[in-house]
């Protein structure tokens, strides 16, 4: 029987390479059942490019990821990933529920059960009152809110989200990642990229990366007990995540 604790994804040994350059090195990672898994890094580390990987859009240059046990890049996964891009992926010309609409259809929602994820995701984000709207009639946090709400859309059991709460305020903010540890509860497990440290506190675990490298890999608690420090920027810095 499987082990209990089989990662629900895995990258070993992973690389990646643009041309000649390398963006990513050497990332072994573990994503437990049912946490939420930070990847904390600046701008340019890899973090995106990381993501992409572990959700099966990009393929690795070495190495292997596994989502459930089962090698990706593959299409039949898909159904079991909820991924909210840096970049918002929706239809401008379309209103909000028009967008959702089509991306429930996509996730083969019909009827009645479509129509309920639609109000519940909504709500969830904030935007029940706004979405007769066009998506180019939506600011850039709301956008960032209607794309968070399609991912959730049909429930996967990981959600990989790449920044979910840039340009959001603090009180969305607040409830998104309550919501976060709600769908935790239930079982999904959700690995986010963020650059802000105070949300890495929120993780159950961290990856810190720098330049395609993980330097350290642990909870929030680890990482501040092994670097002595009181606060994740702290700890990142002195792990070697600071400015060279
Ligand atoms: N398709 C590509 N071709 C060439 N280089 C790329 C490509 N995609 C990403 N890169 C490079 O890879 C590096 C890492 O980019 P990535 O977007 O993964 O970083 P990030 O940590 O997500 O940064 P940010 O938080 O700013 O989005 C950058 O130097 C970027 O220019």
């Amino acid at each position: 029987m499987e082990s209990s604790t089989a990662p629900v994804l895995s990258a070993h040994q992973v690389s990646k390479s643009f041309a000649d350059k390398t963006i990513l090195n050497d990332i072994r990672l573990a994503i437990k059942p049912a946490e939420i898994f930070g990847l904390l890094g600046p701008s340019g580390s890899g973090k995106t490019t990381l993501v992409k990987l572990l959700a099966g859009i990009d393929v690795p240059t070495t190495g292997e990821i596994r989502l459930l046990g089962t090698l990706l890049p593959n299409r039949s996964m898909l159904q079991q990933i909820g991924y909210m891009a840096q970049s918002d992926a929706l239809y401008n010309e379309l209103t909000a529920r028009e967008n959702m609409e089509f991306f429930a259809a996509l996730y083969g929602l019909k009827g009645r059960r479509g129509r309920d994820r639609i109000a519940e995701t909504a709500e969830l984000v904030g935007l029940s009152e706004h979405l007769s709207k066009k998506a180019w009639q939506y600011s850039g946090g709301m956008k960032r809110r209607l794309s968070l709400a399609i991912a959730l859309l049909h429930e996967p059991p990981v959600l990989l989200l790449d920044e979910p709460t840039v340009g959001i305020d603090p009180v969305l903010r607040r409830s998104i990642w309550a919501e976060l540890k709600t769908l935790t509860g239930k079982g999904t497990t959700v690995v986010l990229t963020t650059h802000v440290m105070d949300e890495a506190d929120k993780c159950d675990r961290l990856a810190m990366i720098r330049d395609g490298h993980i330097l350290a890999e642990g909870s929030p608690e680890a990482l501040l007990e092994q670097t002595g420090s009181d606060q994740i920027e702290d700890a990142f810095i002195q792990l070697g995540g600071g400015n060279s």
